[in-house]
């Protein structure tokens, strides 16, 4: 039999579990099915104990695991120096992080500050391109980087305001790496997921109300999952999907192709 995904025994870094509900999370319970190794970054010291607990209760055990303040270069510089010296070779990327300032919002987007755009920027897009410059150099096999993406990017979502332009920034980022990092056999992706109820969903004005839009509209009339997420993601990363790059990937039940 043969084993198409080519992902067990290889280092897969993941990048924003916040908690059981994250879709970090749902990709790593897919990459654990198939015998990746996982390595975990996290943001503060109190989400070490939250993905400790999280690892202990799945009986998963991390590779490694990193400190990583994304909105920091040396931050970056040095979990990747790291990850290098515990694993030698990177083959993929799990970037699924994001923030907005709450009060961004629920404003009227033209009274964003220039503070929150550039706030919402640098967390949700810029560090992207951050992680891809200081991973690239452990990525010596190729492999994928994907990030995680929303409809806001290219819809007008109520309220979704200066977090769709920075996904908006993400997407097209997603795009210029794809082609410079394209020579060294790596490939860059976003996989654009449908409304799952993460810790974040709370930051979102009218969740409920997009749920409830999409079980009424989606052509598989109701919402994914954060499994289906997980393991749409794992087929990017993996040699499946070894001739895609610089494409967004929609994870919606169609949502996205409806008027
Ligand atoms: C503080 O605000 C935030 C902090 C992080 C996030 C993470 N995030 C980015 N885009 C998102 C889209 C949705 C959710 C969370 C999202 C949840 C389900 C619906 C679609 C969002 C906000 C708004």
């Amino acid at each position: 039999m043969e084993d198409l995904l080519k992902l067990k025994g290889k280092n897969i870094v993941i990048m924003g579990v916040a908690n059981q509900r994250s879709l970090a999370w749902g990709v790593a319970k897919s990459l654990q099915k198939v015998g990746a190794n996982l390595i975990f970054t996290y943001r503060k010291e109190r989400s070490v104990d939250r993905i400790q607990k999280l690892l202990a209760d799945h009986e998963f055990e991390a590779k490694v695991m990193v400190e990583c303040d994304v909105n920091e270069d040396e931050s970056i510089k040095q979990a990747f120096k790291k990850i290098g010296e515990e694993v030698g070779t990177i083959h993929g990327i799990v970037h699924s992080l994001a923030f907005a300032h709450p009060e961004d919002l629920r404003a009227d987007f033209v009274d964003t500050s220039r503070d929150g755009y550039a706030f919402a920027q640098d967390t949700s897009a810029y560090s992207l391109v951050a992680v891809a410059k200081q991973a690239r150099p452990y990525m010596t096999e190729g492999g994928c980087i994907v990030t995680m993406s929303y409809l806001g990017a290219d819809r007008v979502l109520d309220g979704y305001n200066v977090m769709g332009v920075a996904k908006a920034a993400l997407e097209a980022s997603v795009r210029y790496l794809a082609n410079d990092l394209g020579k060294d056999g790596i490939r860059v992706n976003a996989i654009s997921a449908g409304a799952v109820r993460t810790i974040s969903a709370k930051g979102v004005p009218s969740f409920n109300k997009i749920l409830n839009k999409i079980e009424e509209t989606a052509p598989l009339r109701r919402n994914i999952t954060q499994e289906e997420v997980g393991n749409m993601t794992l087929a990017v990363l993996s040699d499946l999907s070894s001739g895609v790059t610089g494409e967004t990937i929609y994870v919606d039940a169609g949502y996205h192709i409806m008027g």
